[in-house]
């Protein structure tokens, strides 16, 4: 998906929502626990009750994988509704991968090739040949950690190396990668008082913001400092949209939340 569909949807939607789908069987409505597979029965409440104000959708693959072959399975049945019931929406499988450039390539086709996401989160810090492998996939997207929203960013992420923080460097240098206009950027909302010198630093590229909702992270600040002329954000909430209820009405109870965020994001535009 070129990111000019992305830009069409969000005029369209006048959203720039990411739901995220972090199902996990200890939160999902308990009713639910009957069905043969609870987490795409779930999922697939959440998508049809929220797909018309996300303009993207991101299941974060941990959630999966706690679950051995049969989340893989439930991830498989996840992305194949979303690209059949709601092909217009971006996907994101949020995998942080990072290895070797043998590895990666391997990582990059389960991603993209077998699961058919549009986007795969990655970490920089193995470095070019170790993302190259993910930007060689036209059309798809690579969407790199760059100043993350938990309190650990603090660690290494803002740290100065050589006269530049850390997290500078990774978005300064991956800029001249092979292919990288596939490249999008992590930037936690919780960061956003770094988004404006982030911004000068990468005008046009899309950023992927986590953090509104549970972790605490402003919108309306996100928004500030981070928007740019085509938008180029996608803000992404997890738990305050899928686990707006745990009763039988959950999938309205996220409808609503992701509606609320919808119409903030709306004023923005
Ligand atoms: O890559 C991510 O999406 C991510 C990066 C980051 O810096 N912080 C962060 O919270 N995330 C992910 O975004 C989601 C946030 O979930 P909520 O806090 O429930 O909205 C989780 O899937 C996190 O793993």
């Amino acid at each position: 998906m070129k990111t000019a569909f992305l830009e069409q949807q969000i005029r369209e939607k006048k959203s720039f929502l990411c739901v995220g789908l972090d199902t996990d069987l200890e939160k999902i409505p308990p009713h639910l626990l009957d069905e043969e597979d609870p987490i795409f029965v779930f999922n697939k409440g959440i998508i049809d009750a929220t797909k018309d104000y996300a303009v993207a959708f991101k299941p974060n693959i941990a959630f999966y994988e706690a679950y051995g072959i049969r989340g893989w399975k439930s991830l498989q049945k996840t992305i194949d509704y979303l690209n059949q019931t709601a092909p217009e929406v971006f996907t994101i499988a949020d995998a942080k991968r990072g290895d070797i450039g043998n590895t990666a390539q391997r990582y990059a086709r389960a991603f993209f090739e077998d699961l058919q996401f549009d986007a795969v989160t990655v970490a920089p810090y193995m470095g070019h040949d170790s993302v190259e492998p993910f930007l060689e996939f036209q059309d798809k997207h690579t969407i790199l950690l760059a100043l993350t929203s938990n309190s650990g960013a603090f660690d290494f992420q803002t740290r100065d190396m050589e006269g530049q923080a850390l997290y500078k460097q990774v978005l300064n240098t991956s800029k001249s990668y092979r292919n990288a206009g596939n490249l999008m950027y992590v930037v936690g909302a919780t960061k956003a008082e770094f988004l404006a010198e982030i911004r000068s630093i990468v005008p046009d590229h899309f950023l992927l913001v986590p953090g509104v909702g549970a972790q605490g992270g402003s919108l309306s600040e996100v928004c500030q400092h981070g928007m740019n002329k085509q938008v180029g954000l996608l803000v992404n909430s997890s738990r305050g949209i899928i686990y707006a209820s745990n009763g039988r009405g959950y999938g309205e109870a996220a409808r609503t939340k992701a509606m609320e965020l919808q119409r903030e994001m709306a004023t923005y535009l």
